[in-house]
């Protein structure tokens, strides 16, 4: 037995030390305090078979990301006199053993709405309280309390922006200033034969050489995104005139938006804290953008797709899920991963999907674009496949975001004008007609002359031969032809959308048969998907 009764802390996501309730409560009035990660392997062990390098459930790049945060955690937490323990197991087999190990009598993690952590967290509470340990887990890594606007709205999430915002209000600690520095932490008491390493490199989990096409220039860690945050909001007019969704997609030298994405999925940055250094921002300047646009107003998103995804039983799927319109889409993987691996022969979306697995990071509207051509634009193919992939290499993967934005983006739910489909060529020319963001993530096009950057299958072969690169040779011819497929998902989703009606979003595997093999037998479909299949044009 260990060195008597103390308090456990249990990181997970919350990788801070400012705005941190769970680790102030665990502080208070306790001899010892064990700060505690435990490594999931399921989560950071090398899947061999996966199209790109990470774990089956995260890429590479959010995994090193994730590494990064608990160093700075670490050192952090040494400053303090204290000092990150980590473990390795199935989290709930691990919490427990450590909990009568260490004589702990009081556990404090951060709440989660995650349906992963919201099982997990089950296990764990009721281990601890049938050992009679009290449990403290508050509400810390949203705005607010997405439960009490669920019950404040009658036991139902809001469906529209409007609505949440209306019933959020004013968040309740907004007034009083948040707690940002600790001077010090109570002792690690002794470890038992608890096994307990420092935070792993990630050649120590199994990952060899980094592979150079796999680097995210984003560091984690609290450090840096409250660095990143100061610099953000140091211009204050780039605050005060903060408009989503304008901005440059294409921009990347200098993303037009802040990149506190990932900073916040992880906890490196308290929402709440980014939120109050905005309000000071605004008090300062003569007049601001507003709510849906400007900056408070994407901490608000963010919040209301996570009391969405609370409220609805299986938020992440289209069956069963009763905001979801069924619809037909395909299964078609060669489709798929055409698109997954940057081979659609469209430049500006594989450059973007490059950026994906790059970086781990792209831009609000390159994410519109991309989700919009595999689903309801071009490849009509399921938002759920589009949705794993995304979930797997964002280093911003957030379970709530993803999955709303996926609904959206494919017109399943909260967005419903299927028309407005983005196109492949002209919507990234508009803000970027030299192509310098496809150049950069796409090198072998870098010598296509601009009027074609857009549109190599177009160029004359003379041109490519001079630009070295041939199309369908050393770039595919484009997957699909946009004009006439883009029409045709539009007739889809305009028939999808009416059976929807009929059977007010109930619909049974029959009904969703009967659907997607009235579509397969339009003869007219039929030749043309075959066209495609064996000739793409161009
Ligand atoms: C298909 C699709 C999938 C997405 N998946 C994710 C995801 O897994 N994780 C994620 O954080 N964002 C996701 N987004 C939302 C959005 O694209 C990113 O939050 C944003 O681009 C992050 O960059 P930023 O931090 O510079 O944003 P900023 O514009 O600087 O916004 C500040 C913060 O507000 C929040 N925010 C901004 N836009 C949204 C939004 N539309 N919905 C919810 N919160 C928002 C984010 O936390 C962001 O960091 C997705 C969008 C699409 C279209």
């Amino acid at each position: 037995m260990a060195s008597g009764s103390g308090s456990l802390m249990w990181f997970r996501k919350g990788l801070r030390i400012h705005d941190n309730p769970a680790l102030e409560y665990a502080a208070k009035g306790t001899r010892f305090l064990y700060p505690v990660f435990v490594i999931d392997p399921h989560y950071m062990e090398p899947d061999p078979n996966a199209f790109s390098p990470g774990s089956p459930r995260a890429g590479l790049n959010r995994i090193r990301f994730l590494l990064e945060s608990l160093v700075d955690l670490d050192l952090s937490l040494k400053k303090l006199g204290s000092r990150l323990l980590v473990l390795k197991g199935e989290p709930s087999e691990v919490l427990i053993r450590c909990l009568k190990e260490w004589d702990i009598t009081k556990l404090c993690f951060e709440y989660d709405t995650e349906p992963y952590y919201q099982a997990l967290d089950l296990k764990v509470k009721t281990g601890a309280s049938t050992a009679g340990i009290e449990v403290f887990s508050p509400v810390s890594h949203t705005l607010f309390n997405p439960a009490d606007i669920i019950h404040k709205n009658g036991g139902r999430p809001p469906l529209s922006y409007q609505s949440f915002v209306k019933l959020a209000g004013q968040p309740s600690w907004a007034s009083s200033p948040l707690s940002i520095t600790l001077s010090s932490l109570p002792h690690v008491g002794d470890v038992g034969s608890c096994e307990i390493s420092e935070v792993p490199t990630i050649e120590e989990l199994g990952y060899g050489e980094s592979p150079q096409d796999c680097f995210s220039p984003f560091r984690g860690g609290e450090s840096e995104a409250l660095k990143r945050l100061r610099e953000s909001i140091a211009d204050k007019v780039w605050v005060a005139t903060f408009e989503k969704p304008k901005g440059n997609p294409s921009a990347f030298l200098k993303p037009a938006t802040t990149v506190l994405s990932p900073y916040l999925k992880f906890g490196c940055l308290s929402s709440r804290y980014f939120y109050q250094c905005l309000q000071d921002v605004y008090r300062n300047v003569k007049r601001h953008t507003s709510p849906p646009v400007s900056l408070v107003g994407q901490l608000l998103w963010r919040d209301f797709f996570y009391t969405v995804a609370l409220g609805t039983p299986n938020f992440d799927q289209m069956r069963g899920n009763r905001i979801c319109k069924q619809i037909p889409w395909n299964d078609n993987d060669e489709l798929l991963a055409t698109w997954r691996e940057a081979r659609t022969g469209y430049p500006w979306i594989d450059a973007i999907m490059v950026q994906l697995c790059k970086w781990g990071w792209m831009h609000h509207l390159a994410r519109h674009s991309v989700a919009c051509f595999l689903t309801r634009g071009d490849l009509f193919v399921h938002w759920e496949k589009g949705r794993d992939v995304f979930e797997r290499l964002l280093i911003d993967s957030d379970w709530a975001i993803n999955n709303g934005n996926w609904l959206w983006l494919s017109c399943s739910s909260f967005f419903y004008q299927y028309n407005r489909i983005y196109s492949p060529i002209s919507f990234g020319k508009k803000y970027d007609p030299n192509g310098d963001y496809i150049r950069h993530f796409l090198p072998v096009l870098k010598d296509m002359p601009k009027e074609y950057i857009y549109e190599p299958w177009t160029a004359p072969l003379s041109v490519q031969t001079k630009a070295k690169c041939i199309i369908g040779r050393d770039y595919p011819k484009p997957v699909v032809p946009h004009d006439s497929e883009s029409k045709e998902c539009r007739r889809k989703m305009a028939e999808a959308y009416t059976l929807n009606q009929k059977l007010k979003g109930v619909v049974s595997e029959e009904d969703l048969k009967n659907s997607r093999r009235k579509l397969e037998e339009h003869p007219e479909q039929e030749a043309k998907t075959k066209r495609i299949r064996q000739k793409p044009v161009g």
